[in-house]
């Protein structure tokens, strides 16, 4: 099921001035896909998110499930609010200090009433899909660095199931190396479960590492919007080509490359495939691994 935003107008009323914060936006939030909001300070997307993650109410506009529940196997009774989960800039807002990173994990699928020995199951296979060791399950969020803590954050909002993750700023706290690990553990994730992610940024790698779309927003209005690929190569607003032109591209060796249509695979998962940079892990995708696009599975390959 994809999450539609429509026309959702957002006022902030403090001591007697009004902030038309958000003015009439419309978004749609795919599943296996990324829509990544970019736009300057202020203009509105943390906004967004949180009207779509249900922490804003917009004063006005509507926030929907629309699409074919039975076609894509979300057909079930989980209440709205469990099938969106959010990923902070700083992974400790969503990480209790006081309890060990096991609890804070487990907590959401606690609450489902899953059989205990199922939840176990669950955490540990996740914490070792984000790409960490399970014993950290048993420290506390202070034992962690700043990206493992990332990671359990991210492992926290895909312990359900959701069919969106809203990622706010999740690398803008984490170095140049972690920042790019983690990216490449989202494409994988969201390769393996098909989780749409709705990615507010300022950083145009994690634009080109993830964004299937872009919707580009000032003063509170999205002013451009379309396929990443389309946006990136041709960027009609004054904005949108500043921030691209301000940092190249990581690697320009790097193209990439339809390997495969996009079908599921048994289990829910999606057909692999080989990466072709021989020898070496892929420079974009730290392990080789492999970025989804709305229709195809591509693989990178150097020139
Ligand atoms: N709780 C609030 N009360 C009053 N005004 C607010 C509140 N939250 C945000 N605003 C204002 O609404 C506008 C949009 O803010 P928002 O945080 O959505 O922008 P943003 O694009 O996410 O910015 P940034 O990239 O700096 O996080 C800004 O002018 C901001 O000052």
């Amino acid at each position: 099921m994809d999450l539609v935003l429509d026309d959702i107008r957002v006022d902030y009323r403090r001591r007697g001035t009004t902030t038309h914060a958000v003015r009439g936006v419309s978004v749609r939030v795919r599943r296996g896909e990324t829509l990544a909001i970019v736009g300057e300070s202020g203009s509105g997307k943390t906004t967004i998110a949180k009207v779509a993650a249900g922490l804003q109410k917009a004063t006005s506009g509507t926030v929907a499930w629309r699409g074919d529940p039975e076609a894509d196997g979300s057909a079930d009774s989980r209440p709205p609010v469990r099938r969106v989960q959010m990923v902070f800039q700083h992974p400790m807002q969503s990480l209790d200090p006081l309890w060990k990173v096991r609890r804070s994990v487990a907590e959401p699928l606690r609450r489902s009433g899953l059989p205990e020995a199922e939840v176990r199951a669950r955490v540990s296979g996740l914490i070792e899909q984000v790409g960490l060791d399970p014993s950290v399950l048993d420290g506390y969020p202070r034992e962690l660095s700043g990206g493992q803590a990332q990671r359990v954050a991210i492992a926290r909002a895909l312990v359900c199931d959701p069919d969106i993750v809203i990622l706010d700023e999740p690398t803008a706290s984490l170095d140049q190396t972690v920042r790019s690990r983690i990216l490449a553990r989202l494409a994988q994730l969201q390769a393996e479960t098909g989780v749409g992610y709705l990615m507010i940024t300022h950083d145009i790698s994690s634009v080109r590492r993830l964004a299937t779309r872009i919707a580009v927003m000032y003063g509170g209005l999205v002013v451009e919007s379309g396929p990443a690929r389309e946006v990136l190569a041709d960027a009609q607003h004054p904005y949108t080509r500043a921030l691209i032109d301000a940092v190249p591209v990581a690697d320009p060796r790097v193209t990439w490359k339809a390997v495969a249509p996009l079908r599921r695979g048994p289990g829910g998962t999606f057909p692999d495939a080989a990466c072709p940079v021989p020898g070496s892990p892929c420079s974009r995708h730290g392990s080789g691994l492999h970025q989804i696009g709305p229709e195809r599975l591509v693989a990178c390959t150097v020139r």
